[in-house]
C-alpha cells in the first residue's frame, strides 16, 4: 500500500465540527496513515489561536501574573471538542500536569508546544491511530538546529513499525530531551519530515483554502487559485510572505521529490494546489505564477565612485553584516551604487552602529536610508527570458502612481522585486495582480 501523509492546520481542527471532517477525509483513504495537527486555530475571525493564548500563558508567568484563567480557556477548548465528539477520553491528567509544570517554570517551548501536543492526543482517539511524541524523533542539536539526518533515522525506526500514527505538529526534542519549537507555522515543517522519512507519495497539507492563490486573498479578492506550481517557485512566494506554508517546507521533501498537495477541509473534492518539482509543461510565457510580499524592511543606500574598482568594498560591507549577525535579504547594485535590504527585526537597535562602521570602513559618498519598506515578489518560471514582463509590471505601479523604491530580478529571472513604501503595499499587489490577470 502507498503511503500518504496528511497535515492538518489549526484552521481545520478548530472546533469539534472540523475534528469530524478530518475524520470523514482520512478514513476515506486508506493510504492516509499518518496524521500530523496543529493546534486549535480560529474558529472566526474574533477568536485567538491556542498557540496565541499558550504564548499569553507563559507572558503572564514570566510577569507574576495569574495565568488560571487563561488556561481554563484553553482547557476547555479541548474539554468541549472531546464532549462534542463523544469521545470517552479522560484529559484531565494531562492539563494537570501541564498546568503543574507551568507552575514549576516549564520553558517557552514546552508550553507552547502543548496545543499540538493535547491536539494530538485528542485526534489519535479519535481516528483510533497511535500517538507519536515528535519529542522523541525529531531531532534539534545543542545549538538548536534541527538534524535533519538524525531526524530521519528516527523517524524511519520509529514510524514504519507502525500502522497507522498521529504525530503532533510543531516541536521536537534537544539531546538533554527538553522541548524545541519550529517558528511560527512549523507543524508544515512536521509533515515534510514526516513525508520524507516514510517515503510518502504525496504529502497532504489540509486548510482551509483550495489550494495556493495567485496572491494573498486578504488583499486581492478572489484571487485565481494555483493548480501546479514548482518547488522554487513556491519556495520565493512563501519566503516573500505567503503564508499558507511555512517557507521552509520543501527542504525534507525537495531531493525525495514528493509532491506536496495543499488541499481544502472545508472542500476535500476541490483538487487543491500540486507542489512539484518541474512543471511539465513550464507556465506559458509571458504569465506569471504568484504575487507575494513582506514589510518591515529597511533599505540603506551606499554610493561611491568607482566602488566596482574598490575590490574590497563588497568584501568590508559583508563583513560589517556578518560581525553584526545581520543576514542579508537583498543586494541590488548598479556601477557606483549598492544597496542593502535588511528586515527590521534583524536590524533592531544596530542601525546606527551599522551606519557608523559602514562609513569607517567602506569610506562610501553618500549613504541614505529608507525606511518603512515593504518588498514585493512576482514570480513564475513564465516570466524567465520572456521580454516586456518588466515593463508590464512597472507601468502597473505606475498607473496607480505607486513610487518604486528599489529593484532586484534575481538571474533565474524568475522572480522579480519590488520596493515600494509600506503604505503602497496592499494598492501595489492589487496593482500588479490586475495587470497581469
Ligand atoms: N497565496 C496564498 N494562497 C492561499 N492562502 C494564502 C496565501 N497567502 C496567504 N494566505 C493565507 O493563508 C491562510 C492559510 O494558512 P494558515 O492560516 O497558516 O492555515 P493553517 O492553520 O491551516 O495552517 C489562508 O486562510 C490565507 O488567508
Ligand atoms: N500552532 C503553531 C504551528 C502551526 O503550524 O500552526 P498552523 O498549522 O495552524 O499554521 C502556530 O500557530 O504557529
Amino acid at each position: 500500500m502507498e503511503i500518504k501523509v496528511a497535515k492538518f492546520g489549526g484552521t481545520s481542527l478548530a472546533d469539534a465540527n472540523q475534528f469530524k471532517k478530518v475524520k470523514t477525509i482520512i478514513s476515506s483513504d486508506k493510504e492516509r496513515r499518518y496524521v500530523i495537527p496543529s493546534a486549535p486555530g480560529k474558529r472566526n475571525k474574533g477568536d485567538t489561536k491556542i498557540t496565541d493564548l499558550l504564548y499569553l500563558c507563559h507572558s503572564q508567568i514570566q510577569h507574576q501574573v495569574n495565568f488560571y484563567d487563561t488556561f481554563d480557556i484553553i482547557a476547555n477548548r479541548y474539554l468541549e471538542i472531546i464532549r462534542e465528539l463523544g469521545l470517552s477520553l479522560d484529559l484531565q491528567p494531562y492539563l494537570l500536569h501541564i498546568k503543574q509544570e507551568m507552575e514549576n517554570g516549564g520553558s517557552l517551548d514546552y508550553i507552547v508546544s502543548r496545543g499540538e501536543y493535547l491536539n494530538g492526543v485528542v485526534l489519535a482517539d479519535l481516528l483510533g491511530y497511535e500517538f507519536v511524541d515528535p519529542k522523541d524523533i525529531i531531532v534539534f542539536q545543542e545549538d538548536h538546529t534541527l538534524d535533519m539526518e538524525l531526524t530521519d533515522i528516527k523517524m524511519k525506526e520509529c514510524l514504519l513499525k507502525k500502522e497507522r500514527a498521529v504525530i503532533p505538529g510543531f516541536y521536537g526534542g534537544l539531546p538533554n530531551g527538553d522541548i524545541k519549537i519550529f517558528s511560527r507555522g512549523g507543524s508544515d515543517i512536521t509533515g515534510a519530515l514526516v513525508s520524507r522519512a516514510v517515503e510518502a507519495v504525496v504529502y497532504e497539507n489540509w486548510t482551509d483554502v483550495s489550494g495556493l492563490l495567485m496572491t494573498d486573498p486578504t488583499i486581492v479578492s478572489n484571487p485565481k487559485s494555483i493548480e501546479k506550481i514548482t518547488y522554487r517557485e513556491l519556495r520565493e512566494l512563501s519566503y516573500m510572505g505567503a503564508s499558507v506554508l511555512h517557507e521552509e517546507t520543501i527542504f525534507p521533501v525537495l531531493d525525495a521529490g514528493i509532491p506536496i498537495n495543499i488541499r481544502n477541509t472545508n472542500d476535500p473534492h476541490s483538487a487543491g494546489t500540486m507542489i512539484v518539482s518541474y512543471c511539465d509543461p513550464v507556465s506559458p510565457a509571458g504569465t506569471i505564477t504568484g504575487i507575494a510580499g513582506r514589510k518591515d524592511f529597511t533599505v540603506i543606500a551606499i554610493e561611491k565612485n568607482r566602488m566596482k574598482s574598490d575590490v574590497s568594498f563588497m568584501r568590508k560591507l559583508l563583513t560589517i553584516l556578518e560581525d553584526n549577525n545581520i543576514y542579508l535579504q537583498h543586494l541590488p547594485s548598479g556601477i557606483d551604487t549598492v544597496s542593502i535590504v535588511l528586515t527590521d527585526f534583524q536590524l533592531d537597535g544596530k542601525l546606527d552602529k551599522l551606519l557608523n562602521e559602514i562609513e569607517q570602513l567602506c569610506d562610501p559618498d553618500l549613504i541614505e536610508v529608507y525606511p518603512n519598506m515593504a518588498l514585493i515578489a512576482t514570480v513564475g518560471h513564465g516570466m524567465a527570458y520572456t521580454p516586456g514582463i518588466s515593463a508590464k509590471l512597472f507601468t502597473a505601479l505606475a498607473n496607480e502612481g505607486i513610487n518604486i523604491r528599489m529593484i532586484d530580478q534575481g538571474s533565474s529571472e524568475i522572480n522579480i522585486i519590488v520596493g515600494v513604501e509600506t503604505e503602497d503595499f496592499e494598492r501595489a499587489i492589487n496593482a500588479i495582480y490586475h495587470g497581469f490577470i
